[in-house]
């Protein structure tokens, strides 16, 4: 993660007692805050909204690119200090940390800000539920959600959401439109290709159906508008990739991999695609699942019995940023297969290494969009 460098630049200390502040002195003390992932100051950003100001308090938002911000303590805190440090260490201050998402550059749907994609090379690493928890967390940030099961091959949101038998209501748009209606779920939007295929009749999938089923999901849903959409991928590399990949304007891949080397060398050619001139989709990190496993009764002991870093060095080298590691735990494949994915557990400590990779997912988003 990127170190935090609140730079407090010029300490031109200017003490005003008794005088009224003025909005230029507040903001004049902000800008020496940096964001530390964006390498600005907030000011120039135009993160800080609403000044107000009364003779015994300062009040005002910071209006971050994400509700996932992992720096939004630290940035409130720098502002804090900025105020006391530039302008009265006494005064109060209330501030009001909020978020606007920003849409990824490439996106042309208006409504849908971000679509990131979760792939893996190989199957059964933890996709799905990397995929699900991942868009969970980002929803209990506060940002609006979905989540897209586009695994022809075994699409397993059904049963992790306890939706087995859901269909989705197709409705009338107000411009007369008939759309289908995402499934709403422990405050996620959620479509699968499981809700309209028989479980017990495999289908024959063949590529132009594949395609149309597809497009069908991103095009004639309803979604409303979200910052997220969470795409589950069947593993491997296929018509599915091809088609999300070049149909629709994709924010960014995660990859998700198990520590063994056949996980790992499925992952690279995973990877290969996605950085593929014809392709290009930014590489937002990996995600080590299955990583260690730590016994109950012994829970500070981590055992990484299937190698250790592996995720990490894959990262490495692709120069992609590391999102985390996610132990192996009876309890996420429990969740998984009751229709309570583990994210909706808050004693789980899995849920909080979810969060955090959520935090770091919207946060290389953030910088994406902030680089261009
Ligand atoms: N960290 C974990 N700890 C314990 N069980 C896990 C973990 N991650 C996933 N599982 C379990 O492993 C199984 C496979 O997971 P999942 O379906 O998410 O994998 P996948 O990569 O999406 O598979 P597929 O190739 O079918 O798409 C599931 O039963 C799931 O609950």
């Amino acid at each position: 993660m990127t170190s935090l460098c609140l730079a407090f630049r010029s300490f031109a200390l200017q003490t005003v007692i008794g005088a009224m502040i003025t909005k230029e002195q507040v903001l004049h003390a902000l800008s020496h805050v940096d964001d530390p992932d964006l390498k600005k100051d907030l000011v120039t950003l135009n993160m800080i909204k609403n000044v107000e100001i009364t003779p015994s308090k300062i009040r005002f938002d910071v209006v971050l690119t994400t509700p996932a911000c992992p720096m939004k303590g630290p940035i409130e805190h720098a502002c804090r200090n900025a105020i006391a440090l530039f302008i009265d260490k006494d005064i109060a201050v209330e501030i009001n940390m909020t978020s606007h998402v920003i849409g990824s550059k490439r996106s042309q749907l208006s409504n849908i800000k971000n679509i990131i994609l979760v792939a893996s090379g190989k199957g059964g690493v933890g996709k799905s539920t990397v995929a699900a928890n991942l868009a969970l967390a980002l929803g209990a940030t506060g940002a609006r959600t979905g989540l897209l099961d586009a695994d022809i091959y075994g699409p397993s949101l059904p049963i992790m959401f306890g939706l087995e038998g859901a269909h989705p209501r197709a409705s009338k748009t107000a411009d007369g439109k008939t759309k289908i209606e995402p499934i709403e779920k422990y405050g996620l939007k959620l479509l699968s290709i499981g809700f309209f295929t028989d479980p017990n009749q495999p289908v024959p999938w063949r590529g132009p159906m594949v395609s149309t089923a597809v497009k069908q999901l991103f095009n004639d849903a309803d979604w409303g508008e979200l910052d997220y959409l969470v795409v589950d991928l069947p593993p491997g590399t296929g018509d599915v990739h091809i088609t999300v990949a070049q149909g629709f304007p994709i924010a960014g891949a995660v990859i998700v991999t198990t520590p063994q080397n056949v996980a790992l060398a499925d992952a690279v050619r995973g990877i290969g695609m996605f950085l593929m001139d014809t392709i290009n989709i930014p590489l937002l990190g990996v995600v080590e699942n299955m990583a260690y496993f730590t016994p109950a009764e012994l829970s500070n002991h981590k055992y990484y019995i299937f190698g250790k870093d592996g995720g990490k060095r894959l990262a490495e080298r692709f120069n992609a940023p590391f999102l985390g590691e996610i132990p192996l735990v009876k309890g996420i494949s429990d969740s998984g297969d009751n229709g309570l994915p583990v994210m909706m557990d808050e004693d789980n400590p899995a849920a909080a290494a979810f969060l955090d990779i959520a935090g770091k997912v919207a946060q290389q988003l953030a910088i994406a969009q902030a680089v261009g």
